[in-house]
């Protein structure tokens, strides 16, 4: 049975489902019994069982404003099972390798459900809106209205938060020679990474404190960092994995002598507070603070849905490193896929998501 959350809290029964996944037709955010009820939404996670999958799950499993559609594990990679659950969701989130999710997309034709792909698949594919609905304005009203939405990479959300305003006010020119630099706990890797970080004594154990690559610099994440940061040329980006699970830094060193606007710390500063004032998950850092640092953890905003955004600077030699900081499974992930579903389902942005430091 799929139920809905009745005014008073109560469930409301009204769809069959019998052997499987055969739910009838029904309108969004419409109760068969109470009008004025509000239906819970159905959502499947297409890769529930991987590291995204399982975090956006945990986002949910106590909301009673959705609903989530789930295949055992002995069809969940089943095209036929797959196919009827994309067309009984209302939404559905993939959190699946590239070509999976290509696939996942060619099986949604002819359904109404609304697609957020996590993968790298459609990150700068026309027809799909880039899910991050701070890094310009426009974007969360362009998400709130697709049907397709891509979710941002874990380090491209860190580096276009900083690029895309500062090109956008001509702080960086499109021309600019730029790179970012940046690491990430081993959960970036998904299930495959984490399992050679955690099996020791085992095959294919990793024992590596600390290593850099992409160093073809044909990195997957290139396109779209080049693309929504509307730079000329791709940025060299240089990520690296370090032994802790979860969070990440990314940073773009800046030689302010060399911009043409000569521009001080504080103008660079002001573009971006003035870029994400009304932003909930993004947060800039006073450039007081940013001074006072001697350090910083890439674990500390674990677990939230959140973004800090530090401008690092030595004004006299006119230096400045910018440097994000967020979850790869929050913002970089699980909690920008629940956002964006939130948009996209016309609920509150921040509903089931963490917005808090842990203490
Ligand atoms: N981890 C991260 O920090 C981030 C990940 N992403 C992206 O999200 C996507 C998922 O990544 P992640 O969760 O880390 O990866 P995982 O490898 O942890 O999970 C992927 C899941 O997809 C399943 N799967 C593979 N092929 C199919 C198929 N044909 N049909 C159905 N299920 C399938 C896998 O099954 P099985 O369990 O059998 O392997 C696995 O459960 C990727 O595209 C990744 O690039 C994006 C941003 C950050
Ligand atoms: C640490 C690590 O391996 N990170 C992954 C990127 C994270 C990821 O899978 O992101 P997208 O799906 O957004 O591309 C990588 O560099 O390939």
């Amino acid at each position: 049975m799929a139920s809905c959350a009745g005014r008073n809290g109560e469930a409301c029964y009204s769809l069959n489902r019998e052997g499987g996944l055969q739910y009838g037709p029904r309108s969004l955010n419409h109760c068969h019994s109470d009008p004025e009820a509000v239906m819970a939404a159905r959502i499947f996670i297409d890769g529930e069982a991987g590291t995204t999958g399982l975090q956006i799950r945990e986002r949910l499993a106590a909301r009673r404003d959705v609903e989530l559609i789930s295949l055992d594990d002995a069809s969940r990679k089943d095209p036929k099972a797959r196919r009827d659950a994309l067309h009984a969701a209302d939404v559905a989130i993939l959190c699946l390798p590239d070509d999976a999710a290509r696939e996942a997309a060619a099986l949604a034709e002819g359904s109404e459900v609304k697609l957020i792909d996590a993968s790298t698949a459609h990150r700068t594919v026309d027809g799909w809106a880039y899910g991050f609905p701070e890094f310009r304005p426009g974007q969360r009203e362009a998400i709130a209205t697709a049907t397709r939405v891509s979710n941002p990479g874990c380090y491209p959300t860190g580096a276009i938060a900083i690029l895309a305003p500062l090109v956008t006010a001509g702080m960086i020119p499109a021309e600019f020679p730029v790179t970012v630099n940046a690491v990430s706990g081993y959960t970036g890797g998904g299930k495959s990474l984490i399992q050679r970080y955690e099996a020791e004594g085992q095959d294919g154990y990793k024992p590596d404190a600390y290593w850099s690559y992409g160093l073809t610099l044909q990195h997957k994440h290139v396109p779209e960092m080049t693309r929504w940061s509307a730079l000329a040329h791709p940025p060299i980006f240089q990520p690296a994995v370090a032994r802790y699970a979860q969070g990440m830094l990314v940073s773009v060193p800046l030689a302010l002598w060399a911009l043409p606007k000569k521009p001080v710390p504080a103008d660079l500063h002001a573009v971006l507070a003035e870029r994400y004032a009304d932003a909930r998950f993004v947060r800039v850092a006073p450039l007081g603070e940013a001074q006072g640092l001697k350090e910083l953890d890439p674990q500390a905003l674990n677990g939230t849905n959140l973004m800090e955004l530090f401008v690092f600077a030595d004004a006299a030699t006119g230096r400045a490193v910018l440097t994000a900081r967020l979850d790869n499974l929050g913002k970089g992930a699980s909690g920008a896929a629940v956002q964006n579903m939130n948009l996209l389902l016309g609920l509150p942005e921040d509903a089931g998501l963490e917005m808090q430091r842990a203490a």
